[in-house]
């Protein structure tokens, strides 16, 4: 019999088990279907309990469904050969026939734990493992491990050369995928180490330091799901490009109750994809930042009164602004601003009526004096302009006005002129995420008008109030601090976080597990001092467990041992991976004049595309992406599912099949993480690599 035969048969063979549980997963299907049919039809009985029942078992199985329908695709994916003849099947999900027996092992079940850590030294009971190669529902290829040979039955077929190999070859397109098939040995283990304290992975470029991320929060949830569902999971990641590059992973493994958010969309309601250039990025990043912010939220806002003069009866009252300052300070210091904004009336009133003298009024009372001043639209006005409840999002629009002011000598001059300029585009950037969220933990949410509680300044609602809020646009932040916590924060490339970034995080994690995923040699973060100490005070005392990966899983060796020489100029000592995989393919290094630099670019591009099958990436320095946009805006429309225009800074955490690097000089000098940038945008490429520079200090510089 032909090895061509023998495969053909085990793939029929396995075809016939794999069709009987798709068709189990159809039954699931249809009963989930069915339920969310009849709960829907529960709604229709009329009465409140029947609408409370049919939204819980809805939303119940509208999650099953949802659930079934992402882990179709390659549902089955693994089997293992027992020692005592047994044969398991390992899966996205667990599935059962009718009579309960188990059919397929959720790949994260303690049975399945063997199909990762088992090799020939330990085969811990497995003769043979097998990876099941699926398009959708159809069996494709067979790749076996022996493991056990001295156990193996005489008629065991063996086939294949790797599935890890084979899936590393595959061309790259726009979105991760999951590798569920093919963890390996020490990726495993970080995937399943214990949902407590701070669970860190480090390693070098491309050794799976996010899909292992990714694949251990799907694992949390498994082992621990009325915990982590009910708590949430929070994944933080660089940019929208890269959120949008893993999104795919965790609904294919059946996890669609994770909240995905890039750094600038942690705080709700805002989105910001735009990074500021590095003098103001530095300035923002940094924890001096925290002081200048506290005092920014304590200011009263431009245009505010700052005196109040009220008539009654025989007196004059007034409310000086020396008083005034005492009384901001006294409210400030009891509670955040908004949160104050209660006690305002009865504090102002308070200091009214100690200065009133007069006999008639003095008669009447105070309490009469209350009921009259309150009511009194004046004095309504008054307050609605003195302590307006303020969206921290407007308190950061006043930030310019403020900076020079405020922030006590703690920015230089150059750091100043670049955050005021930062500031003109009115839009918050990537890195004013963090001061607003500073500032929503500073200020307080404005208290809700129609909150039911009867101290609550509803009945102040002014006609300014009414007018500002209309003002107040869609970056309004409509979550309670409250509400930020989550159960496990898992945040990627988090060597780049600043410390007001880990500060922002931090309030999120409070009483988190933390899965922290990083690589030092690819920082771009400036002070890594500075960043380390926020990080603590984010972990505050949870112990850490650390992991790391070795094996760098998508970068040819050719490309990855140029890349390795830049790492070394980026850090002292970088955390190198080994490479694999050699394609015989060395990086393409050109130095052209700077009239040919775009068409030269332009023709890498084109020869790039028409060698591999993939995606690939122009990148450039930050200052000159937008440009090159423009100049290879016909490429960019010719190729819109294959190419894109990126700068380093966007490219961090994707991967693609060919890589062309514009002037690498203009990377390095960018900022003072400009060699670890360079290191970053090197290591994206899997099989092609191209530089295109009018200048080569960079090449000279490692050579
Ligand atoms: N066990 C595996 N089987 C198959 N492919 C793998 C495996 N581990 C990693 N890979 C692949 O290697 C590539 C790199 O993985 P990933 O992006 O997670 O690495 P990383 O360590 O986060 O990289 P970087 O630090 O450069 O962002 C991805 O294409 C991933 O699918």
């Amino acid at each position: 019999m032909s090895s061509h035969n023998a495969e053909q048969r085990e793939i029929e063979a396995e075809q016939s088990y794999v069709d009987t549980v798709y068709e189990r997963l159809d039954a699931s299907a249809k009963v989930a279907q069915s339920l969310v049919v009849e709960g829907m039809a529960r709604g229709h009985v009329g009465n409140e309990g029947g609408l409370v029942e049919r939204d819980a078992m809805v939303y119940q199985a509208t999650k099953r469904l949802s659930a079934l329908n992402a882990a179709h695709d390659g549902l089955v994916f693994g089997r293992l050969n027992m020692l005592d003849g047994d044969s398991r099947y390992i899966g996205r999900i667990g599935v059962r026939d009718a009579d309960r027996e188990i059919l397929l092992i959720d790949w994260r079940a303690p049975a399945a734990a063997v199909f990762y850590q088992a090799t020939a030294q330990e085969p811990a009971g497995v003769v043979r493992r097998r990876v099941l190669r699926c398009a959708n529902d159809q069996v494709i290829g067979v790749e076996d491990d022996l493991l056990d040979a001295d156990n193996a039955p005489d008629d065991m077929v063996i086939v294949g050369e790797g599935a890890l190999l084979a899936s590393l070859t595959r061309a790259r397109d726009t979105s991760m995928h999951s590798v569920v098939a093919t963890i390996q040995k020490e990726q495993d283990e970080a995937i399943r180490a214990p949902g407590r304290g701070a669970t860190t992975i480090g390693g070098g470029p491309g050794t799976g330091k996010t899909v292992v991320a990714l694949h251990r929060a799907a694992y949390l949830l498994y082992t621990d799901r009325r915990r982590f569902e009910s708590g949430g999971v929070l994944v933080v990641g660089p940019s929208n490009v890269f959120m949008n590059y893993i999104e795919r992973v965790l609904p294919s493994l059946g996890e669609t109750s994770v909240t995905l958010r890039s750094l600038g969309e942690v705080v709700d309601g805002i989105r910001a994809g735009r990074h500021d250039e590095p003098v103001a990025a530095a300035a923002k990043g940094s924890s001096r930042m925290t002081g200048f912010l506290k005092r920014a939220a304590a200011a009263p806002l431009a245009g505010s009164p700052t005196e109040f003069r009220y008539f009654y009866k025989d007196d004059v009252l007034r409310l000086q602004p020396q008083q005034l300052d005492k009384i901001r300070r006294q409210l400030l210091s009891n509670a955040r601003r908004n949160r104050a904004y209660a006690q305002v009336p009865a504090v102002l009133v308070d200091a009214l009526w100690r200065q009133v003298r007069g006999e008639r009024a003095l008669e009447k009372g105070r309490e009469d004096f209350v009921e009259i001043v309150t009511t009194d639209d004046r004095f309504i006005d008054f307050v609605e302009q003195w302590w307006p409840p303020v969206e921290p999002i407007e308190i950061w629009r006043t930030l310019p006005d403020l900076v020079d002011e405020l922030s006590n000598g703690t920015f230089s001059r150059a750091e100043i002129a670049a955050l005021k300029a930062s500031w003109v585009a009115g839009e918050p950037s990537i890195q004013d995420v963090p001061l607003i969220d500073e500032l929503r933990y500073l200020v307080g949410e404005v208290p809700e008008a129609n909150d039911d509680d009867d101290d609550a300044p509803k009945q102040l609602m002014s006609f300014e109030r009414r007018e500002r809020e209309d003002r107040v646009d869609r970056n309004r932040t409509t979550q309670s601090i409250e509400d930020d916590g989550f159960a496990h924060v898992l945040v990627d490339e988090a060597q780049d976080l600043s410390p007001m970034q880990w500060r922002m995080l931090g309030r999120r994690g409070r009483h988190a597990s933390w899965t922290i995923v990083g690589d030092e040699a690819q920082s771009s973060w400036p002070h890594p001092l500075e960043s380390a100490a926020a990080r603590k005070d984010a972990l505050d005392g949870k112990p850490e467990h650390a992991f790391r990966l070795s094996t760098n899983y998508r970068n040819s060796a050719e490309i990855y041992d140029l890349a390795a020489k830049v790492a070394a100029i980026g850090v002292p000592d970088p955390d190198l991976a080994d490479a694999v995989r050699r394609t015989g393919e060395q990086p393409k290094q050109l130095v052209v004049p700077p009239a040919d630099l775009v068409d030269t670019a332009r023709a890498s591009a084109l020869e790039v595309l028409d060698r591999v099958e993939g995606t690939v990436a122009i990148v450039a320095a930050r200052a000159a992406v937008d440009r090159l946009r423009d100049d290879l805006a016909d490429l960019l429309a010719e190729h819109p599912d294959r190419l894109r225009v990126l700068d380093g800074l966007d490219t961090k955490g994707l991967e693609f099949d060919a890589v062309v690097v514009v002037e690498p000089d203009a990377i390095t000098d960018e900022s003072s993480a400009g060699w670890r940038t360079l290191y970053v945008v090197l290591t994206r490429a899997t099989q092609l690599l191209t530089t295109v520079g009018t200048t080569d200090r960079w090449s000279n510089r490692i050579a």
